[in-house]
């Protein structure tokens, strides 16, 4: 049986659109006709079709580049780029844009009925599957590990807000697991198919922000040589995550208002406005309500932005999930067979992890990177190993106990002892900074692109 469905056919050629319409209702399909970008796009909004036959050149540009910049508009359909020229090259870029497959004009009815058959029973595959995840999604854990009561009901209410589609406030300290627990919402929701577009306000200068949340027309300032779309179209029909959103600026915090009350905003330079259905998730580790109360967080953006509040709690307060997430993040680490001894669990019993799950996950990967296997193959972390990770202790290293003259430890060349050297240090500083690079680089006297060409080289990013 052949499998039939609902196309999008955009054409501009009104012989084209005629004659492939026809085709395909004679095949038994549903279709519906567009004949620009824009209009392609309400049609796709309005009634989501199975399959879009997209030609790469339309009014009013009649541009291929902007042909292309469609195709990841109509996820999760499948794209066939339908293209006047057979140019090769162009079909390559498509493909690389998303598109599942491409066809040349002048088309050839049956090289058409075989591309659609194969593009419609992928689109099925792909929705049985998304159905067959979310069920099993419903008994994971979310991507959030843990055994703790705190942990547990926040699995629980990420599960139920999921499928709303409420702003989240997101409220805890640093490394807790905050943008976490943003992706599980956009992941065990309906707009998992669509992206997850962070935005990590406090990273951005204030005078860049305006342009990266609601991009740019041409022209509106120097350097602006096109339009350029923003993150919140980007996330359109997904989720658009604000991390540190207590560090936004005033003059954005309007602007970010006005796009949540009713989903419009202006691009920088441009007249026109222009809408975006994006779910917020905004986190931070600040204490908005005092922010409120001074007069440096506006009020009622407090108030849209606080739709559910969920709080992820320091680790030291869910002792439990310490042991659980250490022996995680191991097995992550090493392909292997690893494990800890019985003084190093008690030795991540007692820190004060006051750097939380971030600083957790950084000694064990740190550990892990240092240790070496015994005789049969397991690697057996101790409290020393963590302990040294961490930027506490000595670990007898041949190196630094090298006596002056002394032959290299375990007979290694310079080279050999220099990079063991460089590692040890290296992945001591990025323990000791939670494994943030600019600081880890300003602390070892390296540029950042020199420490992330040092940690590709090691294997260690
Ligand atoms: N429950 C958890 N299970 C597995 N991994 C976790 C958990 N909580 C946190 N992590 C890991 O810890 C690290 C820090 O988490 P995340 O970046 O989500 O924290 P955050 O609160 O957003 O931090 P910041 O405020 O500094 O941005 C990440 O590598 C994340 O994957």
């Amino acid at each position: 049986m052949t499998l039939t469905g609902h196309i999008l056919l955009a054409d501009d050629e009104p012989a084209f659109q005629r004659l492939g319409s026809a085709w395909l209702k004679g095949l038994g399909h549903r279709v519906t006709l567009a004949g620009d970008g824009d209009a392609a796009r309400a049609a796709f909004a309005a009634d989501p079709a199975d399959l879009v036959l997209l030609d790469l050149s339309m009014p009013p540009h009649h541009d291929p580049a902007a042909g292309l910049a469609l195709v990841p508009t109509f996820a999760p359909a499948p794209v066939v780029v339908v293209t006047g020229h057979a140019d090769h090259e162009l079909a390559l870029r498509a493909v690389e844009a998303g598109a599942w497959d491409f066809l040349a004009k002048p088309l050839d009815p049956d090289m058409l009925r075989v591309v659609v058959a194969r593009a419609l029973e992928r689109a099925r595959l792909a929705a049985e599957l998304a159905a067959l995840r979310a069920k099993a999604g419903a008994a994971d854990d979310l991507g959030m590990v843990g055994t703790s009561p705190a942990l547990r009901r926040l699995r629980d209410l990420v599960r139920r807000l999921a499928p709303t589609g409420l702003p989240v406030l997101v409220l805890g300290p640093s490394g807790t697991g905050k943008e976490l627990v943003a992706r599980a919402l956009h992941a065990a929701g309906p707009r998992r198919d669509r992206p997850f577009v962070a935005v990590h306000c406090g990273a951005i200068p204030a005078e860049l922000l305006e342009s990266e949340l609601f991009g740019h027309v041409k022209g509106s300032f120097t350097g602006a040589h096109a339009d350029r779309p923003g993150l919140v179209e980007t996330a359109h029909r997904g989720t658009l995550f604000l991390d540190e959103v207590g560090e936004m600026p005033a003059a954005m915090q309007v602007k970010l208002l006005r796009f949540l009350q009713d989903g419009s905003y202006q691009p920088v330079g441009g007249r026109e406005p222009r809408t975006a259905d994006a779910r917020i998730v905004a986190a931070t580790h600040r204490d908005l309500e005092a922010m409120v109360a001074e007069g440096t967080f506006r009020e009622d953006l407090y108030y849209r932005l606080r739709g559910m509040v969920l709080r992820t709690p320091p680790l030291a307060e869910r002792a439990e999930d310490v042991p659980v997430l250490a022996t995680l993040f191991l097995r992550r680490a090493l392909p292997g067979p690893a494990r800890f001894t019985p003084s190093a669990l008690a030795w991540l019993a007692e820190r004060p992890w006051k750097g939380n799950v971030r600083e957790l996950r950084a000694v064990v990967e740190c550990a892990a990177a240092l240790a070496a296997p015994g005789p049969d193959g397991t690697v057996t972390l101790g409290a020393d190993d963590l302990d040294f990770a961490a930027g506490g202790g000595t670990l007898p290293d041949p190196v630094l106990d090298l006596a002056p003259g002394a032959p290299p430890a375990g007979r290694r060349t310079l080279d050999e002892e220099v990079e063991a050297l460089e590692r040890r240090l290296i992945t001591k500083a990025l323990a000791e900074t939670g494994h943030n690079h600019t600081h880890t680089a300003r602390l070892l006297g390296l540029s950042r692109m020199g420490l992330l060409k040092k940690l590709d080289r090691m294997g260690l990013r």
